[in-house]
């Protein structure tokens, strides 16, 4: 599975954003917009001063530990709940104004979705493709023989796993421009979860834009274009994911006592010192950007048992998570001297 970069970018950084919040012509390319959206309870943030815009077909990734916010942003969105700050919109419609236009437009699993349970599993999709504008029961039925649930079977008597294939096949029906969902893949054994990531990066190319909030990274990974990270009701960090794989970190041994950075790679490349023996000084090396220059220099030094690796999701969601700064260009877990082993080095050994 190939995560993309949407061509449109509309809301790739700040300065797009702004332009885009100016320019009528280009609003058709997003699809939700937050302004200082806000939720306070006493005196408690939930969710505080939050501004993003999601473009037309992107797969946005939503997350956070426990209690970050996300729950409370997706339910801003669908006007479930009232905004104490600011203003969320969905395909230009006011989400706190006009919340039942903003769900017509919207297929929404909750990570608590119930579901009538004296009802069998046919009977709850024909419920609900009733119910929703864009309802499909057709392809609902679809997606529950591609997630093998049997429709036979009474709500009440589902395993958890079953119920939440029919949340999905509910969900997954209507092809509504926006689609939403909250822990779409809990309580799904491996091969039924790559199924529902498939089914989502097949909502994408059908083209709808999709937000999609998971504690599992690893499927972020796979199928979002862009992640935001909520911390304690705030938006922590933005990215693109295409910028992520850019990016690479190299673990080696060196006897140096610093290192020098050449000017061309200052900005790609970030050195630090993790530990130190009277011997060897083991080194980080972040990178991001092209390889080739990079690989060159490094090749120029004198490394040994020299491991890279790509820099996953996890480092900056334990990054964010940590409250440390998550650089533009580099991801920096201290704040060090960015050419000098030997100024962190210095004090460990
Ligand atoms: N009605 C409420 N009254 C007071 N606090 C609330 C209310 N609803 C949510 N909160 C608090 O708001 C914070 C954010 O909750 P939210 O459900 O948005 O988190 P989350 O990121 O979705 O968490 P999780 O990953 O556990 O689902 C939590 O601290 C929660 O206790």
């Amino acid at each position: 599975m190939n995560p993309i970069k949407n061509p449109i970018a509309p809301c790739a950084d700040d300065l797009q954003s702004t332009k885009l919040a100016q320019d009528p012509e280009s609003a058709g390319d997003i699809v939700l917009r937050c302004e200082g959206l806000g939720k306070r309870y006493g005196d408690f943030d939930a969710l505080r001063d939050c501004s993003l815009c999601v473009g037309a077909g992107d797969i946005f990734g939503l997350l956070g530990p426990n209690g970050a916010g996300k729950t409370t942003l997706i339910r801003l969105l669908l006007g479930y709940l009232h905004p104490t700050h600011g203003r969320a919109t969905v395909l230009g419609i006011d989400a706190e104004d006009d919340s039942v236009a903003v769900r017509r437009q919207v297929a929404y699993l909750p990570g608590d979705a119930r579901l009538p349970r004296h009802m069998r599993g046919d009977g709850v999709l024909k419920f609900f493709a009733e119910m929703h504008p864009y309802g499909d029961l057709q392809r609902s039925r679809e997606v529950a023989e591609l997630l093998e649930l049997d429709l036979k079977t009474r709500v009440a008597f589902m395993s958890t796993g079953m119920r939440q294939k029919l949340a999905l096949a509910v969900v997954l029906g209507p092809q509504t421009p926006l689609l939403i969902l909250d822990e779409p893949t809990a309580n799904l054994d491996p091969t039924v979860r790559t199924a529902v990531l498939q089914l989502v990066l097949d909502a994408r190319d059908n083209g709808r834009t999709v937000i999609l909030s998971s504690h599992v990274l690893s499927e972020i990974e796979d199928t979002c274009n862009r992640v935001a990270f909520l911390r304690r009701g705030r938006l922590a960090h933005e990215m693109w994911m295409s910028d992520l794989f850019q990016r690479h970190r190299m673990t080696a041994l060196t006897r140096a006592a610093s290192i020098e950075i050449p000017d061309s790679l200052k900005g790609a490349v970030h050195v630090r010192t993790r530990e130190s023996t009277h011997a060897y000084h083991q080194i980080q090396i972040d990178t991001a950007g092209d390889l080739g220059p990079i690989l060159k220099w490094i090749d120029s030094l004198d490394l040994k048992q020299i491991r890279f690796e790509p820099y996953g999701l996890r480092t900056v969601y334990e990054a964010v998570h940590a409250g440390e700064p998550v650089a533009t260009a580099l991801i920096t877990d201290a704040p060090v001297a960015e050419n000098s082993v030997a100024e962190n080095s210095g004090a460990r050994s």
